[in-house]
């Protein structure tokens, strides 16, 4: 965890396993998410994100388990509390806004009782920062200003949980960096509990205190984003987070990030690894320099920072640990 200290657990799901027909898509799933903490479950498409938000909202049957939401067990094998009666918020993929109601009574439709509803309502629009399009229909709103409205109005209520669906998988690139870490900062200033479920590496790292993999329904890692990412429980896990490579030294096996090694010149008699240069891509900020090795072993990768100079295809390159490097 973070600087915070957690202490009530918000959401625990608990051995649960969903199905559907004879299919099991969920099998003796665990996770605890404290209050006040983003909990984000990472895994490749089709591993079983969304059916694990929607048995957390009640939208979907759990074959096996128990579902607990602020202390109170929502699902078991003998009761379904209903999805309105869950105390959860959710933020699906596309917002799901309501296309006839303006910003205003999007993020009022919640809101049951009229007491304090306008207030709420202006004090949501305040916090996402849309009071110059709160009288717009959503088609008149840019993607990113449409996923703020989804994510004031499942706000408005204070659920116990805010469960995020892909949220920032329609926007483009820049769009959807920006609005990540401002949702991050939204979540952190409302002190929300967050389950944001993702395929994206980057997004899990940078928003969650705790990351939980799942692969085909089981969940595989939780840790830190440091301990996932730095430690990942084997090469599924590891592969998740992009490159990953395999490099002997002295007769032993490094598994290693692509920032972890680095490139130097070939030194004679020194044992170190060598190769040639395969393939060079520009990221923007860096290259990502492929080297295939002498021998045996897949290409590894290296990051080699933008304002550095690229060997030129076909060079022979030496490849080093970086934290051993002088
Ligand atoms: N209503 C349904 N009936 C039958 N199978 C389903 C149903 N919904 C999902 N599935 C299957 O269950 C598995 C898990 O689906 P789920 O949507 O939870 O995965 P996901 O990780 O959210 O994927 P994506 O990121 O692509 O949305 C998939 O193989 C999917 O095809």
């Amino acid at each position: 965890m973070s600087e915070t200290m957690f202490t009530e657990t918000m959401l625990s799901v608990a051995g649960v396993s969903v199905a559907y027909g004879d299919r099991t898509v969920l099998d003796d799933v665990n996770l605890d998410v404290p209050a006040g903490s983003i909990t984000a479950v990472l895994g490749p498409s089709g591993c079983g994100k969304t059916t694990l938000l929607r048995a957390i909202a009640g939208l979907e049957p759990i074959t096996a388990g128990t579902i607990t939401i602020a202390g109170e067990t929502v699902s078991d094998d003998r009761r379904r509390v209903a999805p309105e009666h869950r105390d959860v918020g959710l933020v699906p993929q596309d917002g799901a806004l309501f296309p006839h109601l303006t910003v205003r009574r999007n993020i009022g439709f919640g809101l049951r009782s009229r007491a304090g509803r306008n207030d709420r309502v202006e004090e949501m629009i305040a916090l996402v920062g849309l009071g110059e399009v709160a009288d717009r229909r959503p088609g008149k709103l840019s993607g990113g200003q449409r996923q703020r409205v989804a994510l004031a109005r499942a706000l408005a209520p204070a659920p116990a949980l805010i469960g995020l669906d892909e949220p920032f998988s329609a926007l483009d690139a820049g769009l959807r960096t920006r609005l990540r870490s401002e949702v991050g900062r939204l979540l952190r200033q409302y002190g929300a509990t967050a389950l944001l479920v993702t395929h994206d590496p980057v997004e899990a790292l940078a928003l969650a205190d705790q990351v939980v993999v799942l692969l085909d329904g089981r969940v595989r890692q939780t840790g830190t984003p440091e301990e996932v990412y730095v430690n990942p429980a084997d090469d599924r896990v590891g592969e998740l987070f992009g490159d990953l490579n395999r490099i002997v030294i002295d007769g032993q096996v490094h598994v290693v990030r692509p920032h972890e090694i680095r490139l130097a010149q070939v030194d004679p008699g020194t044992g170190q690894t060598l190769g040639t240069v395969a393939a060079v891509e520009f990221r923007g900020s860096y290259h990502s320099v492929f080297v295939e090795p002498v021998g045996e072993g897949a290409a590894l990768s290296v990051v080699v920072p933008a304002a550095e100079t690229v060997p030129a295809l076909g060079t022979e390159v030496a490849v080093e640990l970086a934290a051993v490097a002088v």
